[in-house]
């Protein structure tokens, strides 16, 4: 059998980082072939190259056995690879349907296309409703325009980085069906995760980078999850340390916090209520697309609420804008990293004064102390391992995962009262995702209070004190998570509130 896709020996260069190392392997039809590494091991640069978004230094590919050298993803499209990414590139002003649009040489009338967009979502159980503004969807509803996007164009090679982290588990099952029918149908699928057991459940073949290099290649589905990590790595993965809880004085109180949606479709939070005490992490599940946005933006000051809506010891921030309310010590890194959580074109160390010039005192009368915000930046990156040549690299040259432990390091380290994070180790490797919810439980042992709003139950069974879920922007009562069971949460996650789980 020929191979679907040959790679060999290629290398690709940044300054200071050799990104892809003299790498060579084969993904043959029909296969589900894992990329496996560590936070900047060089998967999204491979997966560049083989989309014609990245040129290689060296080295050379074969696609079906013909010579494959793309020089932009319309080539790689044209010969039937497609890609979804860790970051959505879709235009929030237009509908899905027009975005869909734009990413075709020729596309149908609207009409059509529409129709050609329900059909597909229907066909592999990816509901989207082509006239939707892109802008009002949520995260997960925007990674399905992706996919039904990529499937429209019929591929043979399926690229996907990190497509399970922003889907609830059955969302991720969904998706984990769409790509078995794609395979059996004899589309081979590329896929980047850190999340090991889902790669063991769906991938039978995996390549495991480190470094730039190819250190191993398996079949996940006989291999642990501890023996994959332990190969990306290269040392074993430490889990994470329990901490005593000793809970102080309420910190953050939200009282009857209700706000109109900011967009059209968006969700309205109502009456939301809850307290988070010195010390404590209270976790917030749900699916996306509940109010998760607004709730951390109705908390970050970023929308203003009633009076006497939002109090931190006391003091009412609810009409207090985002610097006020860091000033006070409630910090919030949301869940988009680039642009909205860090300035894409920025230096780490601009980025580092965006949001800790006041806390970490890094201007004086009204001019950025560069010397301050460099070593601030350069503390983050040291505390945190982010993998960058520097604190002068632009955020969006760091790869997916070390962005994001950039970002929740800038906020850790600026020593909040109250920390709000949203998805806080969305694709982050397992090694820096235990070390991000140690950072967050170390914060919290120090007496901050810690919300963490995710849609990983096991990462909010993990580090909660307290669990609640966020339902079409409601809260439900707050309970203890040493009380949670998968069947409890199943409930609450469905608007079930406090229902107890029917007793038979
Ligand atoms: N455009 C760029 N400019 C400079 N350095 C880059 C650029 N793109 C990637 N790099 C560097 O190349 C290395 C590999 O990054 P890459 O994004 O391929 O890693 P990754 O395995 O996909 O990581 P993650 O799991 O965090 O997404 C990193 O050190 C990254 O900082």
């Amino acid at each position: 059998m020929t191979a679907l896709l040959t790679l060999e020996g290629i290398t690709k260069t940044y300054p200071g980082v050799i990104a892809n190392a003299d790498i060579s392997f084969q993904i043959q039809p029909g296969e589900i072939h894992a990329l496996l590494g560590e936070n900047g091991a060089g998967k999204s640069t491979l997966v560049k190259t083989i989309y014609g978004l990245v040129r290689p230094d060296r080295g050379s590919m074969r696609l079906n056995g013909a010579p494959f050298a793309p020089s932009e993803p319309r080539a790689a499209r044209a010969a039937g690879v497609a890609m979804v990414f860790q970051h959505f590139s879709l235009f929030e002003a237009l509908s899905v349907a027009e975005n869909v649009g734009l990413g075709m040489e020729s596309p149908p009338p609207m009409r059509d296309l529409a129709q050609r967009i329900r059909d597909v979502s229907q066909t592999y159980g990816l509901p989207l409703d082509p006239g939707r503004r892109v802008g009002d969807l949520s995260a997960g509803e925007r990674q399905r325009v992706e996919i039904v996007r990529c499937l429209l164009q019929d591929p043979r090679l399926l690229i996907m980085d990190e497509p399970t982290s922003v889907l609830t588990p059955q969302e991720a099952e969904v998706l984990f069906a769409t790509l078995r029918k794609l395979s059996a149908e004899g589309a081979a699928i590329l896929y980047i995760s850190h999340k090991l057991d889902e790669i063991r459940a769906l991938c039978e073949a995996a390549t495991i980078l480190r470094g730039g290099r190819v250190v191993g290649q398996c079949d996940p589905r006989e291999t642990s999850a501890a023996d994959l990590a332990e190969r990306m790595v290269g040392t074993q993965i430490t889990a994470s340390q329990a901490r005593p809880s000793a809970l102080g004085a309420a910190l953050l109180t939200v009282t009857d916090l209700s706000l109109l949606p900011a967009t059209q479709f968006g969700t309205a939070l109502r009456q939301i209520s809850l307290e988070v005490r010195a010390g404590e992490i209270l976790g917030i599940g749900g699916v996306a697309g509940n109010g998760q946005d607004e709730l951390l933006g109705a908390l970050s000051g970023e929308r203003l609420s009633a009076l006497g809506t939002v109090t931190l010891g006391g003091q009412d921030l609810s009409r207090a804008g985002p610097d006020a309310r860091r000033r006070a010590g409630l910090l919030a890194a949301p869940e988009e990293r680039l642009g909205h959580a860090a300035a894409p074109d920025m230096s780490l160390t601009e980025n580092a004064a965006l949001t800790g010039v006041s806390r970490k005192g890094l201007a004086r009368r009204g001019f950025l102390r560069w010397g301050a915000a460099r070593s601030f930046a350069q503390e983050v990156i040291d505390r945190f391992d982010v993998r960058t040549p520097g604190a002068g690299a632009t955020a969006r040259s760091l790869s997916g995962g070390n962005l994001q432990k950039f970002v929740i390091g800038r906020e850790v380290l600026q020593a909040p009262r109250v920390l709000v994070v949203n998805q806080p180790t969305w694709g982050v490797d397992a090694a820096a995702a235990a070390a991000i919810r140690q950072a967050l439980m170390d914060l919290a042992a120090g007496g901050a209070g810690v919300v963490v709003i995710s849609q990983d139950l096991d990462e909010l069974l993990a580090v909660s004190d307290r669990f609640t879920a966020l339902n079409e922007g409601r809260l439900s009562p707050p309970r203890p998570a040493s009380e949670m069971t998968v069947d409890r949460i199943g409930l609450m996650l469905g608007g079930a509130g406090d229902l107890e789980p029917a007793h038979v």
